[in-house]
């Protein structure tokens, strides 16, 4: 088994992008290595195994990698949160602000069902915009969100803060 450690060495930081003074967290190494891929979704998984998850919901795009695997890992289903105007049936919409302009992500209105236990998944937190966006489309359709896990925090981002009152966050790695 991999040592939690060398999973870092499978994030390739790439200075600058997409802008000015971001250091980007490329995951993409990570996704082509068997072994690092297998361990990132096993620790991704495993504090909410035997925990009653029925359903893992995940956003648009890197969501849905880690997402589908960790809702097979723990033998419940994946809702996927999606950009707008994807989503073929009726949806739930929320805009959330960015740092520049707004956002806006949708989900099915039947995909979950009032008190269904849903772990929400996704490969990074950092604002916490998005994931604070998705919890609140899950919860406005009574959903009751038993954690949130990411591979990565950004914790100078504070996106813990956003995230209150959902406080079961688990990362894999901080930065
Ligand atoms: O905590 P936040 O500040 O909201 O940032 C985190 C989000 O940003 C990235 O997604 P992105 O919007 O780049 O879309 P992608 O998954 O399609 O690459 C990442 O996958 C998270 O979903
Ligand atoms: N620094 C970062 N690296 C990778 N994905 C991100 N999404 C938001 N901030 C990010």
């Amino acid at each position: 088994m991999m040592d939690p450690k060398s999973l870092e060495q499978l994030i390739r930081n790439i200075p600058d992008y997409p802008k000015p003074g971001v250091q980007f967290k490329d995951i993409t190494p990570l996704l082509a290595d068997p072994a690092g891929l297998a361990m990132a979704v096993e620790l991704m998984a495993s504090p909410f195994r035997g925990k009653g998850i029925e359903l893992v919901c995940g956003a648009e795009s890197r969501g849905f990698i880690f997402g589908t695997a960790i809702a097979q890992a723990l033998s419940a289903g994946f809702i996927p949160i999606r950009k707008p105007n994807k989503l073929p049936s009726d949806t739930a919409a929320i805009t959330y602000d960015l740092e520049y302009g707004t956002d806006t992500l949708e989900i099915h209105k039947d995909a979950i069902k009032p008190k269904q236990k849903v772990l929400m998944v996704d490969d990074l937190l950092a604002t916490g915009g998005t994931m604070k966006a998705c919890c609140d489309l899950v919860d406005g359709l009574g959903g009751n969100i038993a954690g949130v896990t990411v591979l990565i925090e950004l914790n100078f981002l504070n996106g813990r803060n956003v995230l209150a009152p959902y406080d079961n966050v688990h990362p894999v790695l901080q930065y």
